[in-house]
């Protein structure tokens, strides 16, 4: 059974910056979903490459199934791990629905890991982020924040319901927040 931890935020809130330092120092493995993405827009030979491109673009969410299947692959060739950090995943309702029927007794969700952190300074940090990223200009970013804001956030909203999000302020330094995510993952591990 894989331990796992959603890490969710809106875009730019920091969610790959942390789960490096979480991955680097708790034995916990990173596995953004949106880096399986690309990868697999890189791959040669994938049929989804332009499928993926365009739901990038658009700050869209590619469906379920080919994103659920890159992160189980990714789990089950992974080795021993204390768990996984699901960095940006599940996005929206489709998502969580093909999670649930996906990984049913494959994985349990340990907690949700929720950064949060003003918009405007988001749009900053990925405007700078300096990555080459297709999606980091205005125009893809008004739409990621917007699938963000009208599918992501009601996920977050939907496993607080269940007493499973640990909300982290993430507008401050990373030595800051990672204190606060090393206090969670602590509290976390002693139940
Ligand atoms: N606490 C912070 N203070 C200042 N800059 C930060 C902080 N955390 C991350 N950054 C910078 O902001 C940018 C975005 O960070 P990161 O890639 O970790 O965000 P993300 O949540 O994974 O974004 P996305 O959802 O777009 O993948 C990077 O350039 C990173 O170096
Ligand atoms: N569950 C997901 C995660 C990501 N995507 C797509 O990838 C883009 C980039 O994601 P980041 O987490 O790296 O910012 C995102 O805007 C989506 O288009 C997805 O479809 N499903
Ligand atoms: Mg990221």
């Amino acid at each position: 059974m894989h331990n796992v931890v959603f890490v969710l935020g809106p875009p730019g809130s920091g969610k790959g910056t942390i789960c490096s330092k979480i991955q680097e120092n708790l034995n916990y493995v990173h596995l953004s979903a949106g880096d399986l993405l690309r990868a697999e827009r890189q791959r040669e030979g994938s049929e989804y490459g332009a499928l993926i491109e365009s739901h990038i673009k658009n700050g869209s969410i590619v469906p379920v199934e080919i994103t659920c299947s890159l992160l189980e692959n990714a789990m089950n060739a992974s080795g021993d791990a204390k768990g996984f950090l699901v960095d940006g995943f599940p996005r929206n309702e489709d998502n969580l629905q093909g999670w649930n029927k996906q990984m049913e007794g494959k994985a349990v969700v340990q907690f949700v890991l929720f950064l949060s952190c003003p918009v405007s300074i988001c749009i900053d940090r990925c405007l700078n982020r300096g990555q080459g990223r297709t999606d980091d200009n205005e125009e893809s970013l008004k739409k990621r924040v917007e699938t963000y804001n009208h599918q992501t956030y009601p996920i977050i909203e939907h496993f607080e319901k269940s007493g499973l999000v640990r909300e982290v302020k993430s507008e401050r330094s990373i030595d800051e927040i990672y204190a606060d995510v090393v206090n969670v993952f602590n509290a976390a591990n002693k139940e």
